[in-house]
């Protein structure tokens, strides 16, 4: 059976968030109701809603402000305005802004019912077309190991050799080597591949959290567990699960982990009951786990049952013969379908000699910038960075930059480029929106 969808009404009227919430509940349909607008952003910090219905006038608030705002942070939510007869052109300044739809008071409750209906089918196609829009980059841009120096070569063979097994394998290498790529390359030769393939960083998940997020919990285990949640354990069943920074699990929940891996059995939070698992792990980090391991903080016999099998992806720059590869790889895929941008000798022969210690992400990240700087025309040197145009002539006067600097300088060249949108930017940077805001807040990078 479906998952029942969520609705909000925000409405300062009790009778009607009463009425709404009598009458439209249904077993596929769970109404919450908000009175004003700062319950409502409480409400919304909580749940991930479906369709939001929303009165235009609020004691505390404009209801068009407010759906400025929450189509800030939400995504996958529809808006329905209820408005009074004389709103009407508010109304439709509304539905220029992207509302749904409106109904006016008073109004009836079918009609009312039809139009959250048809709001959440609009919400599930939106989330089928990302979602097909998702599969079709990860697997075009994932599964593709570029690459023909040596260990490129060995990670293929390995990767073929794992095709049969269904082994824990441990990913090491440094940030933006293509570990997620290896991952990828894994379950997509395994005999699982048509199973989900479900990522996760451990980095990520809310400390608090983790043991949920991966076992699950039972409806009412701790506070705030209003309804039963399946863990990424059993989302992944008879796929993969990647964890990636696997050193940043806390030591409670590596212990259960573990537990996991020898027996295939856990439980979620709250419940006694045990679950079995079919599922495939694997891996990632770049930190040296043998060192937590000595230093305490890592779980010495996780890190043996998860180091069975370690696949080391080198340092871009331990493996430059790549590079040629890598970039045409990239000027393609950027290119997004028009003709692919020249890149002259003169430019490969500054890239080359370039140090790269952001690695595969960074050329990325670089070629992507050149694209937009090159507008259409060849990639001269003028369209690459000024500190790689400087490292690769062996400036030694210039100080060397820590990584933080160089992460610093680069973020907000790239915010400068991209005139301040972080959205853009983010994707520029291939790194998550909030990533970018974190790291903005830390380098007083805000405007
Ligand atoms: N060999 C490769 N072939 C094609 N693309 C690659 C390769 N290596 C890395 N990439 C690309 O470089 C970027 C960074 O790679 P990826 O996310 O796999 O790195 P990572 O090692 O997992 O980094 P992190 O530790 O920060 O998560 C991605 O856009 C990825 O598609």
């Amino acid at each position: 059976m479906q998952s029942p969808y969520h609705v909000l009404v925000v409405d300062d009227e009790e009778n009607i968030l009463r009425l709404l919430k009598n009458e439209l509940s249904s077993c596929d349909r769970i109404v919450h109701t908000a009175e004003n607008a700062q319950s409502a952003r409480q409400a919304l910090k909580k749940q991930q809603y479906d369709v939001i219905i929303l009165d235009i006038r609020l004691p505390d608030a404009d209801g068009l402000d407010l759906f400025a705002e929450f189509k800030m942070v939400t995504q996958d939510v529809e808006l329905v305005l209820i408005t009074g007869h004389g709103d009407i052109d508010n109304a439709v300044e509304a539905m220029r802004m992207g509302v749904f739809d409106y109904i006016t008071k008073p109004f009836k409750l079918d009609r009312l019912e039809v139009v959250i209906e048809r709001a959440y089918q609009r919400v599930c196609l939106q989330r089928e077309n990302r979602g097909l829009r998702h599969t079709q980059a990860a697997t075009s841009e994932r599964c593709n190991l570029i690459g023909r120096s040596a260990p490129i070569q060995e990670i293929k063979f390995l990767i073929d050799k794992l095709t049969h097994s269904e082994v824990p394998v441990l990913i090491t290498g440094e940030s933006g080597v293509g570990k997620d790529v290896v991952a990828q390359a894994i379950h997509t030769r395994s005999q699982r591949a048509t199973q989900p393939f479900i990522v996760k960083n451990c980095a990520m998940l809310f400390r608090e959290m983790v043991r949920s997020e991966l076992f699950g919990h039972k409806k009412g285990s701790f506070t705030g567990a209003t309804e039963a949640h399946e863990g990424l354990v059993a989302v992944a069943h008879k796929g993969t699960l990647f964890l990636d920074e696997i050193g940043d699990l806390p030591e409670d929940v590596q212990a259960s982990l573990l537990r996991l891996l020898e027996t295939k059995m856990y439980r979620r939070m709250g419940e006694n009951k045990e679950r079995r698992a079919d599922v495939r792990f694997l891996f990632a980090t770049n930190r040296d786990l043998a060192k937590a391991v000595e230093d305490g903080a890592f779980n010495e016999a996780l890190f043996h049952r998860i180091n069975v099998f370690n696949i080391h992806i080198p340092r871009l720059r331990e493996r430059k013969e790549d590079l040629p590869l890598l970039v045409e790889h990239f000027l393609n895929l950027l290119s997004n379908g028009r003709p692919v941008a020249d890149m002259p000798e003169k430019t490969l022969k500054r890239l080359l000699a370039y140090d790269w210690p952001g690695n595969v992400r960074e050329l990325r990240n670089v070629l992507e910038r050149a694209l937009i700087l090159s507008d259409g025309k060849a990639i001269t040197e003028n369209c690459l960075p000024k500190e790689l145009l400087d490292s690769g002539q062996g400036n030694t006067n210039a100080p060397p930059l820590s990584l933080e600097n160089m992460e610093r300088e680069h973020i907000a060249r790239v915010l400068a480029i991209c005139h301040g949108s972080r959205q853009r930017a983010a994707q520029v940077l291939n790194i998550g929106r909030k990533t970018l805001y974190r790291k903005i807040q830390k380098y007083g990078l805000e405007p």
